[in-house]
């Protein structure tokens, strides 16, 4: 094995023989191998083509002979001082573990760590006594990746940096299968193989110097050191003098030889600190392959006892090291959550300012929408006054028509019932007539003399008259009482009338309601039902005045009967007084000439007088009350013609139901009208109903985002102090572990410094001991 190679990473090949599964499955070995033993051919389906390693190893290669001539040389490298290294790779099956351990307990086929643990404890047997070596194990698995410490707490990681590329002497074993059936695989693991052949790794026999060597190597660079100042004075001193444009002699040129006596060996003067060291190095390379110093048997006990303590010493620290390298970790491992918890805060952050945002835009869609609600119900508002003022406007109209029409129609009435009636002017000349005649008999009263015949005559004339108008009396009163008659007739007419438009009315009006409910217009019928109220109260009204008058009128047709009934007695004793005065004349007649009667008849006449004035006055006041009641009763009858043209005007309305044309059209307009608003009212209403839902929705969403938001906070609030109580947790332990760390180094410096007073007798440690490893 050459130096060369030696730096180098050393890898070997081994081939299984096919196994049965192989065989079964057809496979056929498509190795070639070189005689020389470095180089194979592979000749795959897939592949063809040459490999060339440190050895190769084919299928029939015997445990031992493997052993000899690929691992053993590490075996004595390893007990030379050196760190040895031996790796086994290749794919399951493949015969790592039949390399690497074999079956222990057979001396033919035990593999390589029972074979190199015998080589170094032969080893360290045959090594001088002053030797002493420690020998530990470690014991782990690589599986699917992950790292099982199965026992020399160290993480493979260690291990490699020295094995691979570090300070090691390593030989990497592939194990391969020669079969067909494996041919990827097997190319693979060639190829693994060629690759770490250019690793390169830096051996060097791990020596250590004692305390009286090193001390002696001090003294030494202390000299040189000296000298070397020496030197570099008299060096700047001559350049001064060259450069001052003088001269010096070459003989006094300044040398290390001059510069000091000390110095064994001067150094060059382009590389003054290495002379040193390479003498060091010279000199501590210069002896034998196991320096050991003759220590007393008493300073070796101790120095071992001591070098015991201190190495167990250490291994408690690394142990405790890697303790808190394992809870740093941990405790890495536990801020990174925690920055990712952080970064779910943040996220949760922007939430909660969405939400935020989202909140004030409910809030502010919400205001809108009460603003929209207020102002819909003041358009409802003045719309429904709207109507109310048309409707107003419509009965108002309706009323003082109606007014209007009655007043002038009563008036109309009246004047032609009295015109009718007037009775008045025949009466008036009538009553004047008898009043002459009375003042004519007063005067014959007062008058002594006798009546002459021409006044006689005129008295008889006159008294005719009265019997004409005594007579008319009796036909005024004839008429008067069929009048009366015929009256209360028309009353007795307009009273069934009025029951039969009653009964009319209020079948149309249930038949008009009924068609209404049957089209289901509830506004309508609504208004219908209102009108039907009115007109119901009007009528129910109208019914009472009616009545009451009815019976008022009864109560004075009565009154009148009995007045009539007065006057016919009036005018009976006015026949008879008439009759008398007749008889009286006659009796004037005939006896012209019995003067002695005369003052006889004179006072008849004078009784006659005064009864007939009485009479009169009676019949004065009597028809001045029967004029005043006729007229009374004229009225009372107009209007209760009116009202009945009323009543039938409402009857005709209802039952042509808006004849009129052009009120018709008005009804139509304004029931158009009522419709859009009433529409327009439907639609306010459902807006402000589904406005008033989406409100309330809003409203509950907002209560349920508020609830979010408040359970967002306080879920931050709670992860904010965990994690600030984590922070400070985490803070206190780092500090923790880095009083440890740094307390561990001092006692290691200080156990360092402690070495270097006593006396190391171990001129050798051993390299990291064979590791075995399963892939
Ligand atoms: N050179 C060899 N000569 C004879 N038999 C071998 C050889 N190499 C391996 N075998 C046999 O092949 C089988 C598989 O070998 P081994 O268990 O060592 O494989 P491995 O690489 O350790 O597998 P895994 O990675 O699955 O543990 C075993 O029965 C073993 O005895």
């Amino acid at each position: 094995m050459s130096d060369s190679n030696r730096n180098n990473i050393r890898v070997v090949c081994r081939f299984r023989p096919q196994n049965s599964r192989e065989i079964r499955e057809g496979g056929v070995p498509i190795i070639n191998y070189d005689d020389n033993g470095d180089s194979c051919r592979m000749e795959g389906k897939e592949f063809q083509g040459n490999f060339t390693f440190d050895k190769i190893f084919p299928p029939e290669t015997q445990q031992k002979s493997f052993f000899d001539e690929s691992i053993k040389p590490i075996v004595d490298d390893v007990i030379g001082g050196y760190n040895g290294t031996v790796f086994a790779y290749g794919q399951t099956g493949s015969g790592k573990t039949h390399t690497m351990m074999g079956d222990m307990d057979n001396e033919e086929f035990k593999g390589l760590i029972p074979r190199i643990v015998e080589q170094i404890f032969h080893s360290i047997i045959d090594s001088p006594s002053t030797m002493e070596y420690t020998v530990k194990v470690s014991y782990m698995e690589i599986y699917m990746e992950k790292i099982r410490d199965l026992l020399n707490r160290f993480k493979l990681t260690r291990i490699l940096q020295e094995s691979l590329g570090g300070n090691s002497r390593t030989t990497l074993i592939i194990n391969c299968s020669p079969s067909s059936f494996n041919e990827a695989e097997t190319l693979s693991t060639l190829r693994f193989g060629m690759r770490a052949k250019s690793i390169k790794n830096k051996a060097r026999v791990n020596a250590e110097l004692s305390p009286a060597e090193l001390k002696a190597l001090l003294k030494k660079a202390k000299n040189e050191a000296v000298s070397f100042q020496q030197y570099i004075s008299a060096l700047e001193g001559e350049v001064g003098v060259w450069r001052s444009g003088g001269t010096v002699p070459k003989e006094k040129w300044a040398s290390m030889d001059k510069a000091g006596s000390t110095s064994t060996q001067p150094p060059t003067p382009t590389t003054p600190s290495n002379p040193a060291i390479e003498a060091a190095k010279k000199e501590a390379d210069s002896r034998p392959g196991t320096p050991a110093p003759i220590l007393e048997k008493d300073e070796r006990e101790e120095f071992l006892k001591r070098e015991n303590e201190l190495t167990d010493q250490i291994a408690d620290k690394e142990s405790v090291l890697a303790a808190q390298e394992k809870m740093l970790s941990e405790l890495k491992e536990e801020l990174d959550s925690y920055k990712s918890q952080e970064e779910e805060n943040k996220k949760m952050e922007s939430e909660l300012n969405e939400l935020k945002v989202q909140l004030e835009k409910v809030a502010y869609e919400n205001k809108e929408g009460a603003i929209t609600m207020d102002s819909l119900r003041e358009s409802n508002l003045e719309l429904s006054a709207e109507v109310d003022s048309l409707k107003k406007q419509l009965s108002e109209h309706r009323l003082s028509q109606k007014e209007g029409d009655k007043e002038q129609k009563k008036q109309e009435k009246m004047a032609a019932m009295l015109a009718e009636l007037d009775p008045s002017g025949v009466i008036s000349k009538k009553e004047q007539q008898i009043r002459d005649t009375l003042l004519k008999l007063e005067t014959i009263g007062d008058n002594s003399s006798p009546l002459t015949m021409e006044e006689l005559s005129t008295l008889r004339r006159e008294l005719s008259d009265s019997k004409t108008l005594v007579t008319q009396h009796e036909q005024t009163i004839n008429e008067l009482h069929y009048e009366n008659e015929h009256l209360t007739r028309k009353r007795d007419e307009l009273e069934i009338r009025l029951t039969t438009l009653e009964l009319e009315y209020e079948e149309l009006l249930d038949k008009t309601i009924a068609e209404e409910e049957a089209n289901n217009n509830i506004d309508i019928t609504e208004t219908i039902a209102e009108l039907r109220g009115k007109l119901e109260a009007q009528f129910v009204a109208k019914k009472e005045v009616q009545q009451k008058e009815i019976d008022e009128l009864k109560q004075e047709l009565e009154k009148k009967n009995e007045e009539l009934h007065k006057l016919n007695s009036a005018l009976a004793e006015l026949k008879k007084v008439n009759e008398d005065l007749q008889n009286a004349i006659s009796d004037k007649e005939s006896k012209t000439e019995g003067q002695k009667n005369v003052a006889d008849k004179e006072k008849d006449m004078e009784r006659i007088r005064k009864t007939m004035a009485q009479q009169l006055a009676d019949f004065d006041v009597m028809k001045k009350a029967l004029m005043r009641d006729l007229q009374n009763r004229c009225e009372k009858v107009v209007e209760l013609e009116i009202s009945l043209d009323e009543t039938r005007e409402q009857y005709n309305n209802v039952l042509r139901n808006s004849n009129n044309k052009a009120q018709q059209k008005k009804m139509a307009f304004l029931e158009r009208n009522l419709e859009q608003l009433t529409n327009v009212q439907k639609q306010l209403v459902e807006q402000n109903s589904s406005l008033k839902k989406e409100v309330a929705i809003a409203e509950r969403k907002l209560l349920a985002r508020n609830e979010r938001i408040q359970a967002l906070e306080a879920l931050l609030q709670d992860a904010q102090e965990k994690l600030t109580t984590q922070n400070q947790k985490f803070e206190a332990q780092l500090q923790a572990v880095r009083e440890r760390l740094e307390q561990a180094r001092s006692q290691k410096s200080s156990i360092a410094s402690g070495l270097g007073f006593g006396r190391i007798a171990k001129p050798l440690r051993g390299g990291v001991p064979v590791t075995a490893e399963r892939k």
